[in-house]
């Protein structure tokens, strides 16, 4: 039995850890086996290549290096996390996935969508999410949501410019893939984030 595969994207600060960790709880309640992660992440490889594209010290990264070590840190991800959890018949949640690279690399950074997604067909091993929730929200708001302004990473310390090019790119990637991704927005409150994401979940898996 092949499992089920969701993602939760958006800006950082936009609410995907919180949505997650209430997704995993309510179908944890219906039964299913829920393996809940994220990308870069979820294994200590890809929790080790993730250190190295956050450090704030190393500025100096160039962008083909990052995308190349996203798309390494995901390819481990798959191959350790994803597809056996997927093999097995578990519900995935994860927080970030192909997309984020879409956005921030692709558009963010400008080396183009096509290119993210040659690159990443390596690591994905045909796997791409069954749905995806996008946390629709503006840049500014997503940052200052963030409680400590003192640890933001590398990528959160960009330029507000990159992180409205993101906003902007994921709004675009949601119109383009409307089967796909679900945008909410992101400013609403909590539960009422939630009861949307169950509501379609729910529709999705019949349940
Ligand atoms: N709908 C909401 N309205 C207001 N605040 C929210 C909402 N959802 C989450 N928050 C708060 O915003 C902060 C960031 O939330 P969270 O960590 O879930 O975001 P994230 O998108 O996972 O962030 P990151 O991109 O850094 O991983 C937390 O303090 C959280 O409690
Ligand atoms: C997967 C992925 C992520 N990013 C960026 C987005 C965030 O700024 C960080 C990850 O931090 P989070 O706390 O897990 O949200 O990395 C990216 O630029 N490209 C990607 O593919």
């Amino acid at each position: 039995m092949k499992g089920i595969f969701i993602t939760i994207e958006g800006p950082d600060g936009a609410g995907k850890t919180t949505q997650r960790e209430l997704l995993k709880e309510y179908l944890e309640k219906k039964g299913y086996d829920v393996l809940i992660t994220r990308d870069p992440g979820g294994n200590p490889i890809s929790e080790a290549i993730r250190e190295v594209i956050l450090n704030k010290d190393f500025t100096e990264m160039g962008y083909m290096t990052e995308l190349l070590l996203y798309a390494s840190a995901r390819a481990q991800l798959v191959k350790e996390n994803i597809k056996p959890a997927l093999d097995a018949g578990q519900a995935v949640i994860a927080d970030r996935f192909v997309d984020s690279s879409a956005v921030y690399q692709g558009i963010g950074r400008g080396l183009g969508v096509d290119t993210v997604y040659k690159v990443n067909e390596f690591a994905l091993q045909g796997i791409m999410p069954d749905m995806t929730f996008l946390m629709d929200l503006d840049a500014q708001e997503g940052i200052s949501r963030k409680k400590n302004q003192a640890e933001l990473d590398r990528m959160e310390n960009e330029k507000m410019e990159f992180h409205q090019k993101v906003v902007d790119g994921y709004r675009m990637l949601a119109d383009m893939h409307t089967e796909r991704i679900v945008k909410i927005d992101a400013t609403l409150p909590i539960d009422e984030i939630h009861g949307i994401i169950v509501g379609y979940v729910e529709k999705k898996l019949n349940l």
